[in-house]
């Protein structure tokens, strides 16, 4: 069984609960509140800076010259591919620049783009692709399993139709391919931490959404310093 079968086999549970999670199905359904939408997409603003530097990285630890081009590609289409969506979500949902710059990273994204960038830059390349892997591979599959929800009108239809495209759909093929052929000839510590590594990552997904979904905010450390 090749390493992505594995890896999606043992994460199968999680991946249900992350596309069956009220922010995915709700965005589905074109319900979704806008507030939950808005501090999603500025979360995820931040986000992207942080996964195209881990792309990056993976890009200069990778082990042959397409694999450098694959990653430090993927760095920089991350970003401007991405940008431009949340751009143009940030005009359509009235999110000014000032909005975005004065939000600090949530728990959650900050939980999230630490464990990629600490483990791009401290993991093995096999080990830090597994990280990044659900980054990939949840987005696309979620997009596949809810464009067919997708209601007439929906306000986030341009979300789905941007994970279900083929330019982003070819991007995760290629790099399945890719950690396929790593893990080949990886020996099996390496492995099993590549295995580790996804299932963080995918948690850290769900995670991602649902502190979107709940608009989470950090708890106000004045308030916990209060004398009873
Ligand atoms: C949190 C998160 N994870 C993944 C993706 C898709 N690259 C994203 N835009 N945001």
């Amino acid at each position: 069984m090749s390493f992505t079968q594995d890896v999606w086999q043992r994460n199968h549970a999680l991946y249900q609960a992350t596309v069956q999670h009220p922010f995915n199905q709700e965005l589905a359904a074109g319900t979704l509140s806008r507030e939950a939408f808005i501090h999603y997409v500025i979360q995820d603003a931040h986000y992207l800076l942080a996964y195209g530097r881990a792309l990056a990285v993976i890009g200069a630890k990778a082990y042959d010259a397409d694999s450098v081009i694959q990653f430090t590609e993927a760095a920089k289409l991350a970003i401007i591919v991405e940008r431009s969506l949340h751009d143009g979500f940030m005009a359509d949902f009235g999110i000014s620049k000032e909005d975005f710059e004065a939000a600090p990273l949530s728990q959650a994204c900050h939980h999230y783009t630490s464990f990629l960038q600490a483990t791009a830059w401290a993991e093995s390349y096999p080990v830090a692709l597994a990280a990044v892997l659900p980054c990939y591979w949840v987005y696309a599959q979620v997009g596949n399993d809810i464009v067919d929800q997708s209601v007439a009108n929906n306000p986030y239809q341009k979300w789905v139709d941007t994970y279900v495209s083929d330019e982003f759909q070819d991007a995760v093929t290629k790099v399945l391919a890719t950690i396929d052929a790593l893990a080949e000839q990886a020996d099996a510590a390496t492995v099993e931490k590549m295995h580790a590594a996804y299932t963080r990552g995918a948690e850290l997904e769900w995670v991602f959404w649902d502190s979107a979904y709940r608009c989470e905010q950090w708890p106000l450390l004045q308030d916990a310093l209060k004398p009873a």
